[in-house]
């Protein structure tokens, strides 16, 4: 496979500085040779380019710079949808969570039937009347669904860029009351952490693919590390216990390669000055070998 790396060292969705080092981290982790050590061909674009946020106005306190935002998620849609069409796989290191708002618009202006797997401690399905935050990077899979503000909604001209049916939260474990409210309004498939314990991560798993690749489609998967466990994963902005263990994560990853249906993938939310030693990079860098068809034997 040929593979395009793109850094969105964005940190301008969470409140935490630190995140804006992930894609940095992930390469001085490895990635890019363990890929080429894995039969792959990369070609690694670097990064777009991000403004300091110390030199952006906050704006609306519920959506934190809502104007730098969706101006990076144009550039980064331009940018994977390029890659799609050179026919190379996307692969977009974060940042935090509000650059998949870019690289999903990509993918989905290229392949309009393309479901979502999101791996995440969160469902970052968030709106302006509900948000605790302010945070975009917790509104971003409502915007990709068409909900919530309509500069978020419509980057590119047009909206939403996935049906809802085709939208898959794996890992769960901390959602606001009203973005519970929103989720089962819009009865999007939500498997929580007492879902996985219930029916492990192999059941999960495959039915996550069939929602996601429903009539064959293709899957993007979205990674938020904060989806793992603390214990694993320290370098987070928004750790919350409880999450999945190193080998579920693995073998959601390897799942996911072996069902031959994602056409691409963001890892988001290393945040380098929580991380330890390059820890949660190291394990990002694991976890997409494994999502990229690294088997044990
Ligand atoms: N991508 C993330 N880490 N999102 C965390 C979101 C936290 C919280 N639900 C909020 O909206 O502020
Ligand atoms: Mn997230
Ligand atoms: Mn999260």
């Amino acid at each position: 496979m040929r593979i395009r790396v793109i850094g969105a060292p964005i940190d301008l969705g969470a409140d935490r500085r630190g995140v804006d080092i992930g894609p940095r981290a992930i390469r001085y982790a490895g990635l890019i040779d363990q890929l080429h050590q894995l039969g792959h061909s990369v070609n690694d674009v670097g990064d777009i380019n991000i403004p300091l946020p110390e030199n952006q106005p906050t704006g609306n306190p519920r959506l934190k710079y809502l104007e730098p935002i969706t101006k990076l998620a144009e550039e980064l849609a331009d940018s994977v949808s390029e890659a799609v069409r050179a026919q190379e796989f996307p692969l977009i290191l974060g940042g935090d969570h509000s650059m998949s708002l870019g690289s999903i618009s990509g993918v989905a202006r290229e392949h309009k039937d393309v479901g979502v797997i999101w791996v995440d401690a969160h469902a970052d399905f968030n709106v302006e009347d509900t948000t605790p935050s302010g945070n975009i990077h917790g509104m971003i899979l409502a915007a990709l669904a068409g909900l919530g503000d309509e500069r978020l909604v419509n980057i590119g001209g047009w909206a939403p860029k996935i049906d809802k049916n085709k939208i898959v939260i794996v890992g769960a474990r901390d959602l606001d009351t009203g973005e519970q409210k929103l989720l089962r309004e819009h009865n999007i498939h939500v498997f929580t952490m007492s879902d996985l314990d219930r029916r492990g991560i192999s059941a999960v798993m495959q039915q996550a693919i069939e929602i996601a690749g429903a009539n064959n489609g293709p899957i993007h998967l979205s990674l938020d590390m904060d989806s793992l466990d603390p214990h694993e994963a320290p370098g987070v902005g928004t750790p919350v216990r409880g999450g999945l263990s190193y080998r579920e994560a693995h073998f959601a990853m390897e799942m996911l390669a072996e069902s031959q249906r994602v056409i691409s993938m963001d890892v988001v939310e290393v945040n380098s000055i929580l991380d330890r030693e390059n820890t949660t990079a190291q394990l990002a860098v694991e976890l997409t070998l494994s999502a990229m068809g690294k088997k044990i034997l």
